[in-house]
């Protein structure tokens, strides 16, 4: 694979399941370590980053997770936070727990995802869609420059997935940085990306801006006959 991606670029990665497509955004947050080659993210070469170095690195990309990654006993006050206890210190960490600090940006976030009335409720009471939401408002106070989201309305209903795709698209660019986002809805990728990425068996096999293609092109990549 060989891809590069510019500054203010929204960009969908699409493919069948089991493309590789998570396994790209987990290359570029330093999750996952590559065999071979090169990744160099925000300027910075990610192999070989250790302790400090990578987490300056992650505090810069925010990345929502297939499987949201949220503590389900948690409230979702302290679930919303933990998108920025990279810029904490252990003692403002903990003591968030007891005593949840800057309420007003976790209020504020959950407002933007429809879910200012849910900040002290337990996370793993709330439905799949509204976790989803959780993860998003976590992205928000996080203020990434790099937005990585896998799948991230894959619980919504249409109108919320419309709002998520803005509101990660909008993070991304108001930081001057970008959105990588795997997308299985084609309708979705081409309402609210620059440019399209399909992936087969790991390879990139499409890559074009989206004013250049057709619903019905992407549907023809997914392999949906009509
Ligand atoms: N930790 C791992 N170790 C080894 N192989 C893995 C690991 N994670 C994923 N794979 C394999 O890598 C390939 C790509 O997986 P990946 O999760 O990136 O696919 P995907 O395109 O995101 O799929 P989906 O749309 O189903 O989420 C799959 O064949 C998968 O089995």
């Amino acid at each position: 694979m060989d891809l590069a991606v510019a500054a203010g670029e929204r960009v969908a990665v699409i493919g069948a399941s089991g493309a590789g497509k998570s396994t790209l955004l987990g290359v570029l947050n330093g999750s996952v370590t590559p065999t071979a080659g090169s990744v160099r993210v925000l300027g910075t070469e990610v192999a070989g980053l250790r302790g400090p170095a990578l987490r300056r690195l992650r505090a810069r990309t925010g990345t929502m997770h297939q499987h949201l990654e949220l503590i389900g006993p948690l409230r979702v006050v302290h679930n919303v936070n933990a998108g920025r206890l990279g810029t904490w210190s252990a003692a403002r960490a903990l003591r968030s727990l007891v005593q949840p600090q800057g309420l007003d940006d976790v209020r504020t976030a959950l407002a933007r995802v429809d879910l200012a009335d849910r900040m002290f409720q337990r996370t793993d009471r709330l439905s799949g869609g509204q976790r989803q939401r959780v993860a998003l408002a976590r992205l928000l106070v996080q203020r990434p420059e790099l937005v990585l989201a896998d799948e991230p309305a894959s619980a919504l209903d249409p109108a919320l997935a419309d709002q998520a795709l803005q509101l990660l698209g909008g993070l991304a660019v108001e930081r001057g940085g970008a959105l990588i986002t795997c997308l299985h809805d084609p309708a979705l990728a081409l309402r609210h990306c620059d440019r399209i990425v399909g992936l087969v068996d790991g390879r990139v096999t499409l890559d074009a801006p989206t004013s250049s293609l057709t619903l019905a092109e992407l549907e023809r990549f997914y392999g949906v006959v009509r």
